[in-house]
């Protein structure tokens, strides 16, 4: 903006404002047409010390033709129309004062001085506010020092000062130093400045003197603005003395930097700043060109006070060139206006940018909020969702859970079908094969016989047939002979009698035929005829003999034909014998397959005990068991127990108990148990004995097994272990059996047991003498694996039936104790261990495996108030070994953390501290007792349960035997 002022606009101004404090009610009327002195707007409430002022333009275009050949097209920040601004065109300006004070005296100044730059207001003149230095001769000219109200750029650097002193020139140039130029400042500066940015005038009067570098900030700023004061503030800041602040530094367009000089906060602004040209540093330059110097009158030689003449002269010279003086100054007044009102335009230009920026930040700042909002909503829709997924979690972790129990279930169910099935198939493949094998063998025996009677009833038939063919042709023969010899000499006879009767009636006729011979000659003849013809027949009778002999020929060859007949029939034997030789060699190859079977049965058989101990693993290497015995009859009054899931999985146990709450109001409580397997009263040791089947099983591939009986006196526990159907002897008859099965596939195992007696932290041997009970000092002695027992009877066991001798001797020796100590059975821990050692002679695997079978003392913690003497030991042992259990199996829960596991805290646990643990599958039955007056002991003994079933132990692992090559 360029706009000057003329001295009557300005004078006009000045009664304006001192008519308006006079009468704030109304606006006053303006002294000079050129002012309108504006009524307060509707939108700033009327105040005393807000005025505002429209002054009319002036051209300034005689000054700026003097100062600038091009002049720059001149705006105005505040111009309704920028158009008309870039047209040249200069709108009224208005002027908002937010201070009325009038300006302090030393501020106004003497010889506050108002020129105007138009050069139609010539001759220019000097107006006189208030006072002016008094002259020599008494005249009210302006004073030529260094105190004159001239404009003093290098007292008041304007570069430095920023838009707040361009504010204050205004003031000065517009209405004096009306006011604090606060409200016409520039865009609020950064924080850390604004305490340098503080006129001094606007100090607090109440600060200390021990604010020391507050006041040298203050002086700075008032002597040499801004940069000084910066410095002053770093002084303050650091605490170093403000003599730092030099003065010199903050002239105009001197080592002031720009940085400092001008406190921007916003980066465009102060990118602005740059791109605009320093009116600071083209002030400077031009103060520099114009040679600011004060005003010096001349020094002459003094007149004589009667040469008024003289002295008028010298006084017009003076004026001349104060005028001359005045004329500078005035000119480059006129240019420190055009600065002001470039100036002025970069303040509005910066006003109008703040104010955007302003919109933008608030703008900003909503929109932050509103993002903020959106942020929380958000935060609170994921947290809703990452609760929702959380759930989620949890109910899949469940559903997973329950799946994979399923699973492990269904697994072992589907394992053990399969074993089953596996071991019946084998089985019966086997059966059948061996069926095969001894049908074949029979066959083959048979075939033989069969042969054997074949080719001799042949050569028999053959030799009866080749004899009575001979002999029928010999007899033929004979026959024939005979019969040819036979009518030979019949005929011979015949024909000799004949011939005789011939002869002798021929001798009779001779004489007559003599006489008649010549009659009968002709007879003779005749008869003769008849010889021939006899003769002829002879010889027939020979050729039918000759046939004969051809018939005997005939016959011979059919001998020989059944010679042959019989040679065929052995070479059909023979071939008979080969194909014989080739069923043996199927057999042989039958019997290599059977051989093949029964080593992929031993594969399988290894698989199946792989199998098994993952199925195991998956059920968990602690188990634990809870059975419910029936009420017998003669006892009172059964407790609420409930067995929810029965047809399914069979895991859960509810019992119900009366409870009084604080206030004494009597309720039924819940308490829900789960555990791997819950029996009801209807299961009987053979139904709870295939669910432990399996167990007894890993003793045999080679792992040791604990199997423990926990619970309260009465409430089952030796009847599962001990009774006829229990546990020991089930388990014990398994072993066997499924011993002697695996003899087939190349095992042999070797078993011995031991039946000992934990009472009052002693061990008895309940298959000693019974009179060594309670004397004998047992020692327990682990090493590699193995726990051995010193001067412990052990039985090897060749069958099931040895096992009838162990238990029997175990009971009477536990009665022989029971009369020492009443009621000692279930005041004492019996444990019965049964060693297995397998070898594999096919294979060459080892295995060594042990079985504990534990019948635990009842579980009832008496009262010790109650308890003395003998009793009140038997009671602190029993807690003792209990709680020692309960702290073993509680630390094998603890995995790799826990270093030391307490088995040396009892008895008990000592000895089965190479069946408890990482080597070991252990289960435990919690036997529960079905009466209501048993209930406490009951839940007691279910929580101690629930803590053993919660505890994981690592991984089962065989029993490493030394020579085993697996
Ligand atoms: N499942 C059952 N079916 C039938 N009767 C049972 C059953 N369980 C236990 N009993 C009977 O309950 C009574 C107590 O059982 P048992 O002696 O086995 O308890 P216990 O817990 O071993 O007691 P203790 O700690 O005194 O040895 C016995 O008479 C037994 O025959």
């Amino acid at each position: 903006m360029k706009a000057v002022l003329n001295s009557t606009a300005k004078l006009s101004a000045v009664a304006a404002l001192s008519s308006y404090r006079n009468n704030t009610a109304s606006a006053p009327a303006s002294p000079n047409p050129d002012i309108d002195v504006l009524s307060p707007t509707k939108s700033l409430p009327p105040s005393p010390n807000v005025l505002r002022l429209r002054l009319n333009p002036i051209s300034p275009s005689e000054v700026l033709r003097k100062k600038y050949p091009n002049p720059p097209p001149l705006f105005l920040c505040n111009s309704p129309n920028k158009d008309a601004s870039r047209n040249n065109t200069i709108h009224p300006i208005d002027f908002t004062f937010r201070s009325l004070l009038p300006p302090p005296a030393s501020k106004l100044g003497v010889n506050e001085a108002y020129q105007t730059a138009d050069p139609n207001n010539a001759p220019q003149r000097s107006i006189d506010m208030q006072s002016s230095l008094p002259r020599p001769g008494g005249s009210r000219l302006p004073a030529p020092s260094s105190s004159s109200g001239l404009p003093q750029p290098h007292q008041q650097p304007l570069g430095d000062l920023g838009e707040s002193t361009v504010n204050s020139r205004i003031g000065t140039f517009g209405a004096s130093t009306i006011g604090k130029p606060s409200a016409l400042k520039t865009p609020a500066p950064s924080r850390t400045l604004a305490p340098m940015k503080r006129p001094a005038s606007t100090l607090d009067n109440n600060e200390t003197a021990n604010d020391r570098p507050a006041q040298i900030a203050r002086s700075a700023i008032s002597q040499t603005g801004p940069t000084a004061a910066i410095k002053a503030s770093a002084v303050r800041t650091t605490g170093k003395s403000a003599v730092a602040a030099k003065p010199g530094a903050s002239r105009i367009g001197g080592a002031a930097k720009p940085g400092l000089a001008r406190p921007q906060t916003s980066m465009n602004l102060r990118n602005r700043q740059e791109a605009v040209p320093s009116p600071t540093e083209e002030m400077s330059a031009d103060e520099d060109k114009a040679g600011s110097a004060p005003y010096q009158p001349k020094k002459r030689s003094q007149r004589a006070g009667w040469d008024i003449k003289g002295r008028l002269a010298d006084l017009e010279e003076d004026h001349r060139e104060m005028m001359d003086k005045l004329a500078d100054t005035s000119q480059q007044k006129d240019m420190s206006s055009m600065k002001v009102i470039e100036l002025e335009t970069i303040r509005a230009t910066l006003e109008t940018k703040n104010s955007h920026l302003q919109s933008e930040l608030s703008r900003d700042q909503a929109e932050l909020n509103k993002c903020r909002m959106e942020l929380l909503e958000e935060q609170r829709l994921r947290r809703v969702e990452a609760d929702d997924a959380r759930r989620q979690l949890l109910n899949e972790t469940d559903e997973l859970r329950r799946k994979a129990r399923d699973d492990i279930d269904n697994l072992e169910r589907k394992s053990k079908t399969e074993v089953n099935d596996l071991m019946t198939k084998h089985k019966f493949e086997l059966d059948e094969l061996r069926m095969a094998f001894d049908r074949l063998k029979m066959e083959e025996a048979e075939n033989k016989r069969r042969h054997a009677e074949e080719l001799s009833s042949l050569k028999a038939t053959a030799a009866r047939e080749l004899e009575d063919a001979q002999q029928r042709s010999r007899n033929e023969i004979l026959e024939l002979r005979n019969k040819n010899e036979l009518e030979m000499s019949t005929m011979k006879n015949q024909y000799q009698t004949e011939i005789a009767t011939l002869r002798s009636t021929c001798e009779t006729e001779l004489v007559r035929v003599r006489a008649e011979l010549k009659v009968e000659t002709a007879a003779h003849n005749e008869t003769k005829d008849e010889l021939a013809i006899a003769q002829k027949m002879n010889k027939d009778m020979r050729s039918t003999i000759s046939e004969q002999s051809v018939n005997s020929l005939n016959m011979e060859s059919s001998a020989r034909a059944l010679r042959d007949k019989i040679c065929s029939l052995e070479s059909i034997i023979s071939e008979r014998d080969n194909s014989i030789r080739l069923r043996d060699g199927n057999v042989h190859d039958m019997r290599q397959n059977l051989e093949t079977a029964m080593a992929k049965l031993r594969t399988e058989e290894t698989l199946r005990r792989k199998l098994h101990n993952q199925v195991l693993e998956l059920k968990g290497n602690i188990r634990v068991f809870c059975r419910v015995r029936p009420p017998l009859e003669a006892e009172a009054e059964p407790a609420k127990i409930d067995f929810p899931d029965q047809d399914e999985e069979a895991k859960d146990i509810k019992l119900f108990s009366m409870e009084r709450s604080t206030l004494g109001v009597e309720a039924v409580k819940e308490h829900p148990f789960t555990f791997d397997k819950v029996f009801n009263p209807a299961s009987n040791n053979n139904i709870i004995f295939e669910e432990i089947s399996q167990l007894v099983q890993s003793a045999l591939d080679g792992y040791n097994v604990c199997i423990f009986a926990y619970g309260q006196t009465g409430s089952g526990k030796t009847y599962t272990m001990t009774n006829k159907d229990g546990m020991i002897p089930q388990a014990v008859d398994q072993i066997f059996r499924t011993a002697t099965q695996l003899t087939e596939k190349g095992w042999t195992y070797t078993m011995e047991g031991s039946f000992v007696e934990v009472y009052n932290e002693n061990l008895n041997d309940l298959l000693g003498k019974d009179t060594d009970l309670d004397k004998k000092k047992i020692e327990i002695r682990h090493d590699k694996g193995r726990t051995t027992l010193t001067e412990c009877t052990t039985i090897p066991l060749d069958g099931p039936d040895m096992m009838e001798e162990v238990m029997r001797r175990a009971s009477n020796n536990r009665m022989v104790a029971a009369t020492k100590a009443n009621e000692r059975s279930s005041r004492s821990h019996s444990v019965f261990i049964l060693k297995l050692a397998g070898i594999n002679s096919i294979t060459g695997e080892k295995c060594e495996g042990t079985l504990n079978l534990v019948d635990l003392a009842g579980s009832e913690r008496l009262s010790h108030s109650q308890a003395t003497g003998d009793r009140l030991k038997e009671t602190q042992n029993i807690n003792k070994s209990l709680s020692a259990l309960g702290d073993v199996i509680s630390a094998l829960g603890g995995g790799k953390e826990v270093k030391h596991i307490p088995y040396r805290n009892s008895k008990l646990t000592y000895l089965l501290q190479n069946s408890l643990g990482g080597n070991s599958k252990t289960l435990m039955f919690v036997m529960v007792s079905p009466l209501l007056a048993h209930m406490s002991e009951t839940l007691t003994s279910l929580k101690f349960a629930k803590k053993v079933s919660q505890v994981n132990i690592g991984t089962a692992k065989k029993v490493r035997v030394d020579s085993a090559s697996p």
